[in-house]
């Protein structure tokens, strides 16, 4: 089981209109320190659905085209429930540092999900760097993981 994001491949990362302007800063700041970024939409604050973006971006994780994902909107729950229906998904709602930081050690999560309406985007910059830079920790977890 891969314990590390691969820095070789892509992060995918989608949103809704209630998280644009957050998906626009946090891909701008993944950007800026070295990190491949697939952006599947939405590309404006117009209204949309939050699982035409977070599909695409499952999708890619699953086929092996991105090593992880961001998703975002208000709540953080609609891309969260959608990215989940994926078999090869673990999405991971977080509203604080530790939160992101155990989806990874305990959970292997593979994407977060984040609730842009909810959260500042300072803490959600954070959020997200946490997420990347923390290693699952196996062990005792390995099974747990296996049986989701
Ligand atoms: O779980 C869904 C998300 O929180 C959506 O961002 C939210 O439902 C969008 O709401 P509205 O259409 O009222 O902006």
């Amino acid at each position: 089981m891969q314990t590390t994001f691969d820095r070789s491949l892509p992060l995918a990362i989608g949103c809704d209109h209630a998280g644009f302007e957050y998906k626009e800063a946090i891909k701008k700041m993944l950007t800026e320190a070295g990190w491949q970024v697939e952006d599947k939409g939405t590309y404006s604050a117009d209204s949309t659905d939050y699982p035409d973006y977070a599909h695409p971006v499952a999708n890619m994780i699953e086929e092996g085209k991105a090593t992880g994902g961001i998703l975002i909107c208000g709540s953080g729950n609609g891309i969260c429930m959608t990215a989940n229906k994926h078999q090869g998904i673990r999405a991971a709602l977080c509203w604080l540092e530790e939160l992101a930081s155990l989806a990874r050690q305990h959970n292997n999560a593979n994407i977060i999900c984040l609730p842009a309406r909810y959260v500042s985007l300072d803490l959600a910059e954070k959020m997200v760097n946490t997420f990347l830079s923390t290693a699952f920790e196996g062990g005792r977890h390995e099974k747990r993981v296996e049986k989701i």
